[in-house]
């Protein structure tokens, strides 16, 4: 049920060797980046390394022939072998965490696939998520928390051993929807240089299966459980038991399971969890994800927009206090909606963030964006170009009412053609 850590490092290293460029046939596969190209040794293809003045022979055969699933195959000269076979197996797994720690593997983002669907219910592509939490837009001394946290995490192997616990860190990141909680998994993941394991619940088909799944997940990886209350709370008769889910949590099968893993599940709220699911020594790290304050507001425009100051900053500012609040998605997608123009992206803030309150929803307020840049620009710009909030206010209510009336008349309409 577990990745075969050998077959994983030889082939690593053969990867690596230069002899792989001499072979008659190979196979030519874009890498992570879109303009790299892999060479990939080809079933039955052999390749020749040299270790101690001894000559090596490797050739990748498939183990049975239905079966997507194969072995490399090693052949040393008899007389070389007593004196180079355990050092040179040494050599391999030297060069192959020399690579894994100098962050030559490319990291990897594991989906589970439904039960019966393949061999390993691990499905993967390459991680690519950009996210680090520089890019984050979040409270400084928490973001360096974090980072110090994970730092001593990834040190503390000894320590973890000693007080005869599974080497791993559980963090749940609650907080409303668009605040960055997904981001901040990939942001993790880059800044550990671990791959991702995001299970996807409703594809689970018990607590066993469950286990399976965590069993089959490797070392130096986040396992991430994304909306986890939605999750609960939507399914009346869930496959997977919230015991299963809490033994899950533990990682109980340490034996196998505890090797510096990060678990980190995601929440909106985590009021209405079961107090059992979220207990200390079951997550670690408690996150709050606020909805986006003036301070977060200056990061997004300084990365979306490239502004480390505007004269509209002050208005923001004063909008914020009285109380406004939208996600950072909300604000981010209404920048790169008008990235062209750093003011108009600005009162474009300005005026979702004064009309916010009523519930309404993202979509909705981009296209109510849209809809009012054709007299956004006017009524903002008159004058000295500063409208005071009352100015605006005046300006939103005629714009609600124009709405109002162009949805009347719409209805009026509509009545007149049926
Ligand atoms: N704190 C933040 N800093 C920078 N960008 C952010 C932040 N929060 C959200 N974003 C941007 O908004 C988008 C949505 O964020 P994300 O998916 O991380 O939110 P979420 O909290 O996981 O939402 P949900 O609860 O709906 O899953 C991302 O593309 C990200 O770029
Ligand atoms: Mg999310």
């Amino acid at each position: 049920m577990q990745r075969n850590q050998l077959y994983h490092r030889v082939s690593l290293y053969l990867h690596s060797l230069p002899s792989i460029q001499d072979a008659d046939y190979t196979n030519l596969i874009t890498g992570s980046n879109q303009n790299d190209i892999v060479l990939r040794l080809d079933p039955n293809q052999t390749i020749q390394d040299t270790f101690l003045g001894a000559t090596l022979f490797w050739f990748n055969q498939k183990t049975q022939p239905d079966r997507i699933s194969y072995s490399f195959v090693l052949k040393i000269r008899k007389n070389d072998k007593r004196r180079i076979l355990h050092p040179y197996l040494r050599h391999i797994h030297a060069v192959a965490d020399e690579m894994e720690n100098k962050g030559k593997r490319h990291l990897r983002l594991y989906m589970n696939a439904a039960a019966g669907a393949a061999q390993t219910r691990w499905r993967s592509v390459p991680f690519t998520h950009p996210a680090t939490f520089e890019t984050m837009a979040m409270e400084k001394d928490l973001k360096n928390k974090i980072k110090s946290d994970l730092e001593s995490f990834l040190k503390a192997r000894q320590y973890y051993r000693k007080l005869g616990r599974a080497w791993k860190r559980s963090f749940l990141l609650y907080g409303p929807s668009g605040t960055g909680k997904s981001s901040f998994v990939a942001a993790m993941a880059n800044f550990l240089h671990y791959d991702v394991y995001d299970v996807d619940l409703s594809r689970i088909h018990g607590d066993s299966d469950l286990k399976f799944l965590l069993m089959e997940t490797t070392a130096k990886s986040i396992v991430v459980v994304e909306n986890l209350d939605r999750f609960l709370e939507a399914e009346s008769s869930p496959a997977v038991s919230a015991t299963g889910i809490q033994s899950f949590m533990d990682g109980i099968l340490s034996a196998c399971c505890g090797e510096e893993r990060v678990m980190v599940f995601t929440m909106n709220s985590k009021e209405s969890a079961d107090p059992r699911l979220i207990r200390p020594g079951r997550v670690d790290v408690h996150i709050h994800f606020p909805v986006c304050d003036f301070s977060a507001f200056k990061t997004l425009a300084s990365s979306y927009l490239g502004l480390k100051d505007h004269k509209l900053f002050a208005r923001v500012e004063e909008i914020f206090r009285l109380g406004a609040s939208l996600s950072h998605a909300e604000i981010g997608e209404l920048m790169i909606a008008n990235r062209n123009s750093p003011s108009r992206a600005i009162k474009s803030v300005i005026g979702a963030l004064q009309t916010d309150g009523d519930g309404r929803r993202f979509g909705y307020a981009i296209g109510r964006q849209i809809e009012c840049d054709d007299v956004d620009e006017r009524a903002l710009c008159d004058g000295d170009g500063f409208p005071t909030v009352k100015d605006s206010r005046k300006f939103y209510s005629f714009f609600k009412l124009r709405n109002a009336r162009r949805t009347q008349q719409k209805s009026d309409s509509l009545a007149h053609e049926r």
